[in-house]
């Protein structure tokens, strides 16, 4: 049997600012890296290790990676980077307060921006990318570096990841860990556990919570589920949601 752990990054200083991050390159807090450390722990726990891992090219993904790692002491793993692992870009969403923007616009027009499968918040201008001229983005031609995401946009460049990278790794016997996102994970879950585009609009993934999936020889998932307890999860998962809601001013 095969399986595969994935792991969205712990809390960032926009998770906890409630800003949109998207491509922003936004770091953890204490309690994002303390929640790293603690995945680590608990995979080892079980008897996790890994013979490889992946992440985004974004520092909370990274970060993430390293304290699973170094909690499993297996800093020496080989690490790929992959800018098909990033975030979903949020347009000109990026760094708004998701309070603020739900008061202003409406918490449905936001679940739609944060949740719906094909609808894309607003366009960042192209001007105003600084993706353009981020070094770490220079060996891709220009024209697939998003203005924004929406999710199908997202499964788009996630699933090339996996059929083309991951996959065959895990096919191999490889023993594979990936941090990354809220939403490049959605979109991966969406297309392993063949979810609706319309239910897809009601899963939200933890901080810092391992997900195991194990699959059968055609890598078809035979179950997953996530490590620890439960309520913190399902309470984590609600938070996540709750982001989106418009809050009382003061
Ligand atoms: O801001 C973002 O980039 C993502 C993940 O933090 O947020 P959301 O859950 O609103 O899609």
């Amino acid at each position: 049997m095969h399986k595969l752990v994935l792991i969205r990054h712990g809390q960032s200083q926009w998770n906890l600012d409630n800003r949109f991050s998207g491509w922003a390159d936004v770091d953890l807090t204490a309690q994002g890296m303390a929640e790293a450390q603690e995945a680590g722990r608990l995979l080892r726990q079980e008897g996790y290790a890994f013979d490889v891992a992946h992440t985004s090219v974004l520092k909370r993904a990274v970060r993430t990676l390293w304290g699973v790692l170094d909690a499993l002491d297996q800093m020496w793993l080989p690490v790929h980077t992959d800018w098909r692992l990033n975030e979903r870009h949020y347009g000109a969403l990026t760094g708004l307060n998701k309070a603020e923007t739900a008061a202003r616009y409406g918490e449905d027009q936001v679940k739609i921006w944060r949740r719906s499968y094909d609808i894309p918040p607003p366009p960042l201008e192209r001007a105003a990318n600084e993706a353009l001229r981020d070094p770490r983005y220079a060996g891709l031609d220009p024209s697939m570096i998003p203005d924004t995401e929406c999710l199908k946009d997202t499964v788009a460049r996630v699933l090339p990841y996996w059929h083309d990278v991951l996959a065959p790794a895990i096919r191999g016997g490889q023993r594979v860990v990936v941090a990354a996102h809220g939403n490049s994970l959605r979109a991966l879950i969406k297309y392993l556990d063949g979810i609706s585009d319309e239910a897809i609009v009601e899963l939200n993934v933890p901080n810092g919570v391992p997900l195991v999936y194990e699959f059968d020889a055609e890598l078809r998932p035979l179950r997953s589920y996530y490590l620890g307890d439960a309520d913190e999860i399902a309470a984590k998962m609600a938070a996540v949601a709750n982001q989106g809601k418009a809050k009382q001013a003061g």
